[in-house]
């Protein structure tokens, strides 16, 4: 059987590892051959390929990105999308099944293309961990990780200053990147898109850390709201989904607590940097296995499913069930850590 394997939507440290442990058990336990698409569905509509034999896939475990290439491309964009036409290159460049390896808009791309008769399977990824139905993506630990490093050094500089330091870090719908790099590196207030907090809130926090003669660490989600904003903070613009790109929201809240406490505050968006470079060791073993196991679910046919974490496990969910929900920060979890903030 002839694989065909694309990566679409955001970059992802682990990306790479996924490709490889694909390879190379598809390749020595089911004498599979694997092409891969260049930019994501946009290598697969227009038949750009390149060979994935082993030696492609050589010491790739450690490297961040991925080899093929990734966009926000869509598979019935333009005059040569379509399942009809797609199908029409997998016959032509003799491939049997497409692997892909994305997040939410990649999942529900896969789900329409199996719909309309492709032999699809997928890996779920994305930073934010907002994916339903597998408990942990690849890449988040990794972005857990920078951000909590961010936290550490912006805490000596903040304190040296004695200024409120505030780290803006992703997270477009789901807070977990904050809550989980807030809570590892000990934020007097984590601040969510999920629960939206006063400006008032803020600053009493910010407040009761400097009367203790701290100097305040404040963490936020780029898509937090304070109670007043309809939608998450945006200047740049729409995506080619017609979603804000969103960044930014640290810059407002900064001035803002400088003005209501008097405390001298500074904003650091982390931004792009969580997305690259090398992933943890968690993250690659996590992407190695989830390539290893999109393998079985080719080799079993067992097109529209895609692969998951439920607890140390990997199993096969159909992407209707994990496009079902969004897996948003509980109330209860964000609660649990906002008994420590202030
Ligand atoms: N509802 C949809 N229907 C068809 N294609 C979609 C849909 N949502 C996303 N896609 C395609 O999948 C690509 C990747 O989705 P995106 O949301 O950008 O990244 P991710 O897969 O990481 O969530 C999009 O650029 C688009 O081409
Ligand atoms: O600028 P881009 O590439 O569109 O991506 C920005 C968005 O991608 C994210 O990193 C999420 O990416 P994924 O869910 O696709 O991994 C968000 O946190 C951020 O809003
Ligand atoms: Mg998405």
């Amino acid at each position: 059987m002839r694989v065909g394997i694309l990566t679409s939507g955001g970059d992802c440290p682990g990306l790479n590892a996924v490709i490889r442990g694909a390879v190379l058990k598809g390749t020595t336990v089911y004498d599979q051959e694997f092409v891969g698409f260049l930019d994501g569905w946009r290598g697969l509509v227009e038949g750009d390929v390149m060979e994935l034999d082993r030696p492609a896939v050589r010491g790739l475990s450690h490297e961040g990105g991925t080899m093929l290439g990734t966009s926000r491309f869509g598979p019935y964009q333009g005059p040569n999308g379509g399942a009809a036409r797609i199908a029409e290159v997998l016959e032509r460049l003799g491939i049997d099944a497409v692997i892909a390896i994305g997040g939410e808009g990649t999942a529900t791309a896969a789900q329409r293309l199996y719909d309309d008769g492709i032999r699809i399977v997928g890996v779920p990824k994305t930073i934010d961990n907002d994916l339903d139905q597998t408990d942990y993506t690849f890449g988040f630990d990794t972005a857990v990780e920078i951000a909590t490093e961010a936290i550490d050094r912006l805490r000596t500089t903040g304190n040296s200053h004695r200024r409120c330091m505030v780290l803006e870090v992703m997270g477009r719908d789901a807070g977990w990147i904050a809550l989980h790099s807030g809570t590892a590196g000990g934020a007097h207030a984590i601040l969510i898109p999920e629960h939206p907090e006063t400006i008032e809130q803020v600053c009493a926090w910010v407040c009761s850390v400097r009367d203790r003669g701290r100097a305040p660490m404040v963490v936020v989600a780029e898509g937090f709201r304070l109670p007043e904003m309809a939608e998450g903070y945006s200047t740049k613009g729409r995506d080619n989904l017609d979603r804000p790109r969103l960044g930014g929201i640290s810059e407002v809240l900064a001035p803002m607590i400088e003005q209501h406490t008097g405390i001298e505050t500074r904003a650091t968006v982390l931004g792009y940097v969580q997305r690259g470079g090398v992933p943890t060791a968690f993250d690659r073993v996590l992407a190695t296995r989830l390539g290893m196991a999109v393998t079985d679910l080719v080799a079993q046919g067992q097109w529209g499913n895609m692969v998951a974490l439920h607890g140390t496990d990997i199993v096969p969910v159909h992407f209707d069930e994990a496009l079902a929900d969004h897996k948003k920060v509980p109330l209860e979890r964000y609660l649990e850590m906002r008994v420590m903030f202030g």
